[in-house]
């Protein structure tokens, strides 16, 4: 099995790291392709960013789809073209917010998400709207930390967030905390040792959870809204996605 993991954003560190953890947990038999785009922001902390980073994820998914990708990944927890890209492909598509949503509510009732900067906060805030998870969620919370500090050792990310997880613990009465950020992703297992709650990172959650769908043969419906797009004319720098 071949899955595709994309980093929406340019970050290559952030990529290879997201890659390393996506195989750490993948099957025997499931072999993990972990890119991004090549142009893009190198974090995304806005809407503006978000916006962006959906035309490099359709891109990755093009060229996916030349090379027999069996599922995909969006390893941003914005869960950025996500809908585009599922019309793509015959293949499931995750994103790692729903992903991590889905796993959180099957072994809590109650959650808190713990993300990056508090900025992006609404985003996830939309997203468990749209997922239907908002009446699990207790409160979306923020280290204050940029998403590249994720890849700066000296940041000192990791104490923010395990901060940032130990008041979630202590105030939301909750039974799981979502890691809101891609880059987070290799942190999981310190974070859930530091605090004693059961830790639901995306990455690893949706890597599982493709697995499961492409091994029942369940992928992206082509009946409704999802279907292939029909063809379109493209002009200027998209001229090339012309059908
Ligand atoms: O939304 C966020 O704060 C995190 C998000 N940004 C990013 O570059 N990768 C992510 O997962």
């Amino acid at each position: 099995m071949l899955i595709r993991v994309i980093n929406p954003n340019t970050t290559r560190s952030m990529t290879e790291k997201i890659g390393a953890s996506a195989q750490r947990v993948a099957a025997p038999g499931t072999r993990i392709v972990a890119t991004n785009p090549d142009s893009g922001p190198v974090s995304i902390e806005s809407h503006f960013d978000e916006a962006i980073s959906a035309v490099g994820v359709a891109d990755e998914v093009r060229k996916g789809e030349q090379e027999g990708t069996d599922a995909y990944v969006i390893a941003c927890f914005g869960d950025p073209g996500l809908l585009a890209a599922r019309e793509l492909t015959r293949a499931p598509v995750l994103g790692i917010a729903e992903a991590a949503f889905h796993l959180a509510t099957m072994i809590s009732t109650r959650f808190s998400i713990v993300t990056t900067l508090s900025r992006t906060g609404i985003i996830a805030e939309h997203l468990l709207q749209s997922y239907g998870f908002a009446h699990h969620c207790r409160r979306v919370r923020a280290a204050e930390i940029p998403v590249l500090d994720l890849e700066d050792d000296g940041a000192c990310a990791l104490n923010r967030i395990v901060d940032e997880c130990r008041r979630a613990k202590a105030e939301d009465n909750i039974g799981a905390i979502v890691l809101g950020c891609g880059g987070m992703a290799d942190l999981a297992d310190e974070i859930r040792d530091a605090v004693g709650l059961p830790i639901v990172e995306g990455v690893t959650a949706a890597v599982k959870l493709a697995e499961t769908l492409a091994s029942l043969k369940l992928g992206t419906s082509k009946f409704g809204d999802l279907a292939f797009p029909p063809p379109k004319r493209f002009t200027g720098r998209f001229e090339h996605l012309s059908s």
